[in-house]
């Protein structure tokens, strides 16, 4: 890999530095989590008596997963939904190696094509197999791919298309985050066809229609995910489900490290405590008081718990603006379709979809996971585990409506889904994915607020450090945790990322 884009430390490792903190360090992790299972283990590692909170039975937020009976009488474990584990996710991963070194529980889960309903008339493209160095993928893209004639090259505005390679955190923010990513893509002048297979299946899976979305988020997660991703477009997922994979394993990590994980536990308000730091009130349970507090709950979670603290308002009045403002994401929803029948053995396991109303993934999870595996192959004839992602989701349409639309344009997508027998469906219709819409990026609140000892962790919270979703919920914090440790006089966490910017950006002077 050139040097250039090489991951390099955003955090530097300070053997000189403590790396326990003193015996009497106490902290709180409001949300189990990517974030708060991170910021909590990061915590207990080095000392801190942590105590983590969640509201749900089991822990995972928008990993969760639970049990369920289906209609055949069969125990299957049921996760919140497919989620592809891309290779730039270096913190994450480092936590992650903490329950298994190699990663083993993960599989590289292949191609994956976007593909649209054959009457469009688009060969399906997958964009995996481009070369893994940035620039050298661009050129690749516009070499190799039907979505990017050479000769429609001439109506691209290139000064709008150079500001991915452009990309800054603060300048990008600067020049783009009073505009819709639909805005950006209007004036980049692509093809339609380049516009649906790459941008528009791209911007959905971050939970947000372009209209909605801000262009410099968008510019962000451009360079995050290819144009300064040294690692490329593949992902792994785990093959087994979420509990097996990754709570579990979490769960007795951070008990060995001697944190507390307390689930069932709903904080309703959080208190300023004087001198001892934080007071935590939690429904039906006496209050948790601690020297710091991390607060890794989901946007609504979060503006819910802020409303409710008056005497947080009252000191943090940036913080409890900040929050109040946040916007949230677009509905969505995830349905596994447990059926008789199987779609063809070509189809890749998972697949983004484009030009549907609601569809837009489609995950083949019997040819993924452990548990799904097993359910299809106790079958007397052929089964299959199908699930079904609409990331955007048309408003104010219930989830039975929109799980029926998903179903029909799957079976627009692949015909022989037409024949599959649904036994049993599990699905769920959500509103707790942040929003990104343009404006917000001065007022988003970041891991440091304006009330000492507390802070913020999770997907929607700002951060300069190029990250998204998952790794962005685990960057977050790392960044919670190394402030606390930084408190306590302990070395921090080192943590590595792709460059902070794109390839022609201008480097701050040094
Ligand atoms: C269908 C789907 C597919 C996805 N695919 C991908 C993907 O392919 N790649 C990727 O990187 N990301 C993907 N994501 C995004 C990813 O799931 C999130 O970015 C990540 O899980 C966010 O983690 P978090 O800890 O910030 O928030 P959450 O997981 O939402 O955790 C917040 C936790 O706080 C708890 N909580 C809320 N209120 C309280 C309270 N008052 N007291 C105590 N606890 C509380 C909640 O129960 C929850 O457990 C996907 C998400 C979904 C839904």
């Amino acid at each position: 890999m050139p040097g250039l884009f090489r991951p390099r430390h955003h955090v530097a490792p300070r053997p000189d530095l403590p790396q326990r903190v003193g015996p009497d360090a106490t902290a709180v992790v409001v949300g189990g989590g990517i974030a708060g299972v991170s910021a909590a283990l990061v915590l207990a590692e080095r000392g801190v008596q942590v105590e983590l909170l969640e509201a749900a039975p089991h822990l995972g937020g928008r990993l969760g997963t639970w049990d369920r009976t289906l209609a055949d009488g069969s125990e299957v474990v049921v996760e919140h939904g497919y989620h592809g584990f891309f290779r730039q996710y270096y913190t994450l991963r480092d936590l992650l190696r903490r329950i298994d070194p190699d990663l083993g529980f993960l599989r590289d889960v292949g191609g994956y094509p976007i593909a649209s309903r054959p009457s469009v008339g688009w060969e399906p493209e997958d964009f995996t197999a481009l070369p893994r160095t940035p620039l050298l993928n661009l050129v690749a893209l516009v070499l190799r791919s039907p979505s990017f004639k050479l000769s429609e090259l001439r109506h691209v505005n290139a000064d709008e298309a150079l500001a991915m390679l452009h990309y800054d955190p603060v300048r990008t923010y600067a020049e783009h985050d009073h505009r819709s990513a639909a805005e950006l893509l209007d004036s980049l002048g692509f093809s339609d066809r380049g516009r649906a297979m790459l941008f528009e299946v791209f911007a959905h899976s971050f939970f947000n229609v372009e209209e909605r979305y801000s262009a410099a988020e968008f510019l962000a997660m451009c360079h995050f995910y290819f144009t300064g991703n040294p690692e490329g477009l593949g992902m792994d997922a785990p093959t087994e489900d979420y509990r097996t994979a990754l709570w579990e394993p979490f769960t007795r990590l951070l008990e060995k490290h001697g944190a507390t994980v307390t689930t069932g536990a709903r904080a309703v308000a959080l208190r300023p405590d004087g001198a001892r730091g934080w007071a935590v009130d939690v429904e039906r349970e006496p209050a948790r008081h601690a020297r710091h507090l991390v607060v890794a709950t989901d946007v609504p979670a979060t503006r819910d718990l802020v409303a409710a603290s008056p005497e947080l308002v009252a000191t943090a009045p940036g913080l409890a603006r900040g929050i109040a403002s946040l916007p949230g994401g677009e509905p969505y929803v995830v349905a596994r379709l447990f059926c008789e029948g199987d779609v063809d053995p070509g189809r890749a396991v998972f697949t983004g979809v484009t030009r549907e109303r609601v569809l837009d993934s489609v995950t083949l999870f019997h040819r993924l996971e452990g548990g799904s595996a097993r359910w299809a192959a106790a079958g007397p004839g052929p089964r299959s585990v199908v699930e079904l992602h609409s990331y955007a989701c048309p408003a104010g349409t219930s989830r039975d409506e929109l799980v029926a639309a998903m179903r029909e344009e799957l079976a627009a997508l692949w015909p022989e889904a037409a024949d599959l027998r649904v036994v049993d469906v599990d699905a769920h219709r959500y509103t707790n994915a942040p929003g990104f819409d343009p404006g917000y990026h001065l007022v988003r609140p970041g891991v440091l607020t304006d009330a000492r000892g507390l802070r913020l962790a999770g997907d929607w919270v700002a951060c300069d450090v190029p990250s998204a979703l998952m790794e962005r919920a685990a960057v977050t914090a790392v960044t919670a945790a190394n402030d606390v440790l930084r408190e306590e006089g302990a070395a921090p966490e080192p943590m590595r990322s792709i460059p902070p910017r794109g390839i022609l950006a201008r480097r701050p002077r040094a």
